[in-house]
C-alpha cells in the first residue's frame, strides 16, 4: 500500500482572501540507505517493499560518489525497525549506512485536498468541497453554506492544483430562470466566461454565465443523437447552445434546433458553423410551442423544394475515397424529408406542458406517413415519484389529453438532481389521434 505524507491542520483565517503557501512548507525526518551507484538496482529489486514509495517524491538522490535510497516512514537509523529480513541482510553484507535524510516538500507538493483538510475545520472530512464541475476553462463549484466563509480560499486552491482551470465560480442560487441559467460568483482567477468546451467529437463555444450548459448530460445527449439516423428529420425544440444538434448534424441527420434565450441562440448559430454542420442544422429562435408547429410546417415546405446536396467523398492516399455510410453508394444528395422523426425537449421543469402543440400538428397529412413511422417525442421532466410512471403518464394526459398506455411509454433514467428529485426522458409514439386530430 501506498505511503502517505500527512498535513496537520494549518491556522489561517477564514476571511483572508490569499492562500499563505508558506504555511505548506514541511519536513518529514526519513532514514536514508547510502549506497554505492551500482547497488541501487539490486537495492530497488530486493528490498521494494522497505523503500519510500511515496506519490510524487523521488526516493534516489545523489550524494557525492553514493546514491541516498530513502527508506519507509518506519524504518529508524538504528535498522532495527521497519525493514525485512531481507533488507536487514543486505544492509549488513553490503557495509550499508543509514544516514538521516530530511525530506522538505512545499505548497506545490499537496493536492488540492490535502490543503483543503487542513485549511478547513475538522468536520465531515469527505465532504471538503474539492470537487468541481469543468466547463471549459472554468471550475463550477457549488459549496454548501458552512464553506462559504472560506470560499476565497477554497477558489484559489481549486486554480492552483487544476492548470487547465483558469476561473472558479460559485453558483449563488438555485436554476430558476427561465433560460436555466445561475447566478454565479467568481472565487478565484479571471471573471471571463466564454468557454470552449468539447463534447461528443463537437466544440461548442457560450458565455457560460448566459446560457445553460451541464457537462453531466452528455451521455444523455449521446444516447439520443445514437438514435437518430441518416436522412433523417429532428426537432430540437430546447435546443441549448446545440449539445443534441451539432452531433447529430455531424451524423448527417437533419436538424431543426430551436432555442428561446437570445444568447444560446447566437451560440448555437456559433457552434453550428464552428462544427462545419450548416448544411445539416438550422438554428431558429422562437417559443418552443410556436416552434412545434411552425418547425413542422417549415420543413414540408423545405422538403417540396431542396435537397442537401452533401460534397464529393474526401480524398485519402493513393486515390482511395473515405467510406462513409452514404459515399458507397453514389448517389450524393440527401432529401429532406417531409416529418420529423424524432422531437426533443429538453426543459425538464415544464417540457410535459408544451405537449398540447402536438395536438393536430399533422391534421390533414396522414398521406406523408403512408411509408414511414409516426414521429417520437423525447421529453425530459423531473418526477418526485417511485416509481414515476404514474405521475408521468398523468401529467401527460393532462396536456396532450390523451392517455398513453403504460407500455406505449418508455422512461429512461437519467440522474438525480435532488435527493427526491429524479429526472427522465419519456420517449413514446405520437399518437394518430393526437397529431392527425384538432388542434
Ligand atoms: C435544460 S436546458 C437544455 C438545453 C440543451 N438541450 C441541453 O441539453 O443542454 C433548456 C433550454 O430550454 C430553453 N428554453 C426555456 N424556455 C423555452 C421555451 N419556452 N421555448 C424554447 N426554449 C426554451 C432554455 O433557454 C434552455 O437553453
Amino acid at each position: 500500500m501506498e505511503e502517505e505524507l500527512r498535513l496537520d491542520p494549518v491556522n489561517m483565517s477564514p476571511f483572508s482572501k490569499v492562500v499563505d503557501k508558506g504555511l505548506f512548507n514541511k519536513s518529514f525526518n526519513l532514514v536514508a540507505a547510502r549506497v554505492l551507484p551500482q547497488k541501487v538496482g539490486i537495492l530497488n529489486k530486493i528490498c521494494r517493499k522497505d523503500l519510500l514509495e511515496l506519490p510524487r517524491v523521488k526516493h534516489v538522490y545523489q550524494d557525492q560518489d553514493h546514491k541516498l535510497v530513502l527508506l519507509n516512514q518506519k524504518a529508524t537509523l538504528d535498522g532495527t525497525e521497519g525493514l525485512s529480513e531481507t533488507t536487514k541482510s543486505f544492509i549488513n553484507e553490503n557495509n550499508v549506512k543509514l544516514v538521516p535524510f530530511k525530506l522538505n516538500v512545499d505548497y506545490d507538493y499537496w493536492r488540492a485536498e490535502d490543503i483543503l483538510d487542513a485549511i478547513l475545520p475538522p468536520g465531515q472530512k469527505e465532504e471538503h468541497p474539492s470537487g468541481f464541475t469543468a466547463v471549459g476553462h472554468i471550475a463550477h463549484m457549488n459549496l454548501r453554506e458552512e464553506w462559504l466563509p472560506y470560499k476565497h480560499l477554497i477558489g484559489q486552491v481549486i486554480l492552483d492544483k487544476n492548470p487547465s482551470i483558469k476561473t472558479v465560480v460559485n453558483k449563488t442560487d438555485s436554476i430558476d430562470t427561465k433560460f436555466r441559467t445561475f447566478q454565479m460568483e467568481v472565487l478565484a482567477g479571471d471573471p471571463d466566461f466564454m468557454v470552449v468546451q468539447s463534447e461528443s467529437n463537437c466544440k461548442f463555444r457560450f458565455d457560460f454565465s448566459k446560457v445553460y450548459w451541464n457537462s453531466r448530460l452528455s451521455t444523455e445527449h449521446d444516447r439520443l443523437v445514437s438514435q437518430f439516423q441518416e436522412g433523417e428529420a429532428v426537432c430540437d425544440i430546447m435546443a441549448g447552445v446545440g449539445p443534441f444538434a451539432c452531433p447529430a448534424g455531424k451524423k448527417r441527420v437533419i436538424v431543426f434546433a430551436n432555442d428561446l434565450n437570445p444568447s444560446s441562440y447566437e451560440s448555437l448559430a456559433e457552434n453550428v458553423q464552428i462544427n462545419k454542420v450548416g448544411d445539416f442544422v438550422k438554428a431558429y429562435n422562437q417559443d418552443g410551442r410556436e416552434f412545434i408547429r411552425s418547425a413542422t410546417e417549415e420543413l414540408l415546405e423545405f422538403s417540396e423544394q431542396e435537397t442537401i446536396e452533401l460534397p464529393p467523398p474526401k480524398k485519402l492516399a493513393k486515390g482511395n475515397t473515405m467510406d462513409t455510410p452514404s459515399s458507397s453508394s453514389s448517389k450524393r444528395d440527401i432529401r429532406i424529408p417531409p416529418v420529423f422523426s424524432h422531437y426533443v425537449m429538453n426543459l425538464p421543469g415544464s417540457a410535459l406542458e408544451f405537449l398540447d402543440a402536438f395536438n393536430g400538428c399533422y391534421e390533414g397529412k396522414e398521406h406523408l406517413f403512408e411509408n414511414r413511422s409516426l414521429p417520437k417525442v423525447h421529453v425530459h421532466c423531473f418526477s418526485r415519484y417511485d416509481p414515476p410512471v404514474e405521475d408521468i403518464l398523468n401529467r401527460i394526459e393532462a396536456s396532450m389529453r390523451y392517455r398513453l398506455q403504460p407500455e406505449e411509454l418508455s422512461l429512461h433514467y437519467v440522474r438525480k438532481v435532488a435527493p427526491k428529485k429524479d429526472m427522465y426522458c419519456c420517449t413514446f409514439t405520437l399518437p394518430k389521434s393526437v397529431i392527425f386530430g384538432k388542434k
